[in-house]
């Protein structure tokens, strides 16, 4: 078979993808791993515009889609977001949004940004 090549990441990809591991750690239940699916959530893509999860995510720092740190803040926030949105403030998953927001905006602050913006350069 011929081999595979892995491709070497840039430092903005291994701060990103350092960013993105440190988030998941904070979705426990992997409620966020994947796309919702209309199958699970009925009508999802009808009310949510801008799906997101951290597949995707991750998918998007492979294709180097993203430009800078403050760009994964923005998916994050997203992701979050639509959570709060879709599901009932009752629900495990709005419950689990709104935890996963608030503890990721400390992970992804201004000055845990600037400070990793630093050594990328
Ligand atoms: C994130 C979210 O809105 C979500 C994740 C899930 C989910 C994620 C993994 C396994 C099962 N369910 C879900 N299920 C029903 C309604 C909403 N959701």
């Amino acid at each position: 078979l011929a081999k595979i090549e892995e491709k070497e990441q840039t430092p903005l990809q291994e701060a990103l993808s350092q960013l993105i591991r440190q988030l998941q750690r904070k979705d426990p239940s992997a409620f966020f791993s994947f796309p919702v699916t209309d199958l699970i959530a009925p009508a999802y893509s009808l009310i949510i515009k801008r799906p997101m999860d951290f597949s995707t995510i991750k998918e998007k720092v492979k294709k180097e889609l993203y430009q800078s740190l403050e760009e994964l803040k923005l998916d994050f926030k997203t992701m979050c977001e639509n959570a709060m949105i879709y599901n009932k403030p009752d629900t495990i998953y709005y419950k689990a949004a709104k935890k996963l927001l608030h503890s990721g905006m400390k992970i992804l602050s201004t000055e845990r940004l600037d400070s990793l913006k630093q050594s990328i350069e």
